[in-house]
């Protein structure tokens, strides 16, 4: 892939998670820069990945091709000002990865800006990251190949027509590690209600997990339902299981919670 100077300006979860899965991946990290307000130059980011780490945004900004935008979305308006003052922004390619966030807020506070937007999710941490992206319609074919190029080192993408496209990633993907944990955290705690030792219970659920999410990645000819029909024999122990999940409206209760998120994203676009 294309390789440019890329500065992230906030260095916090998301950010570190795609950082350490470019880096893995053998973007070179000279050409990374990681900013936060108490970040020293011999942070241990800079000691882990050989990336620059500095405290000054607006100078690692100057120095960049590509502006990761990766603090939360209620500093970015802080964040922003001294950028749009001090730094040429024209020519550059910035990024935002913040929820919450629309392009019409970014050109207020940058003004006409070449800005693409990404929905990442921490897997990228590991390479297994999902990451949505919607690009206005000015943006050229190079940025936009850059920028997919980029996000493909740390995983999958889609691209979104529409901005409103991202907000329904977030739902889908960007919060949904946490929905998978929370299930993986309520089988481990009974687990170990049944008996088993912490680190038994969670191996027990962790592979179980890891084996379902292989299935469904191997054998993309099969639906997920019929993934799940193969484990449910007839009056058996599973179909009590999903029985207990159907009266408890999980597929409903799925639902609202992925609606939440995108409430709340529209929500943070009209109040940030
Ligand atoms: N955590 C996640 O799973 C995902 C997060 N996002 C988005 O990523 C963004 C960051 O989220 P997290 O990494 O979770 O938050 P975080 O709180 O872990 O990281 C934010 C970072 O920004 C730094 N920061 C604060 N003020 C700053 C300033 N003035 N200049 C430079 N850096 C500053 C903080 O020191 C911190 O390191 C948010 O906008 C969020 O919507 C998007 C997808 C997934
Ligand atoms: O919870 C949040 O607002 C961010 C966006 C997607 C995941 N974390």
């Amino acid at each position: 892939m294309q390789h440019r100077k890329i500065t992230f300006i906030g260095a916090g979860n998301m950010a570190k998670a795609i950082i350490a899965g470019l880096v893995n991946g053998g973007y070179p990290a000279d050409l990374i820069t990681a900013t936060s307000p108490s970040m020293k130059q011999d942070s241990p980011l800079q000691a882990q990945y050989g990336i620059h780490c500095s405290n000054d945004n607006v100078e690692s900004a100057r120095q960049a091709d590509v502006v990761v935008l990766s603090v939360k979305p209620q500093m970015m308006a802080e964040v922003c000002t001294p950028l749009h003052q001090q730094v040429d922004l024209r020519g550059k390619l910035i990024l935002s990865i913040a929820a919450g966030v629309s392009v019409a807020r970014f050109t207020q506070l940058l003004g006409p800006v070449n800005l693409i937007r990404i929905m990442p999710n921490t897997p990228s941490l590991i390479g297994l990251g999902m990451s949505g992206l919607y690009a206005p319609p000015q943006i050229s074919p190079q940025d936009r190949e850059f920028t997919a190029q980029l996000m493909q080192s740390v995983g999958e993408i889609c691209w979104v027509n529409e901005e409103s496209g991202i907000n329904s990633v977030i739902a889908a993907a960007g919060s949904a590690p946490a929905y998978f944990f929370l299930f993986m955290e309520a089988m481990q705690n009974e687990s170990e209600r049944l008996g088993f030792e912490p680190e038994t219970a969670r191996l027990l659920v962790q592979q179980a997990a890891l084996g379902a999410a292989k299935m469904v990645v191997n054998n993309p000819q099969l639906d997920i339902a019929t993934l799940r029909q193969q484990v449910t024999s007839k009056g058996g122990t599973t179909a009590e299981a999903l029985r207990v999940f159907n009266e408890h409206g999980l597929s409903e209760t799925v639902a609202s919670a992925m609606q939440a998120a995108i409430r709340r994203a529209d929500e943070m676009e009209k109040s940030l």
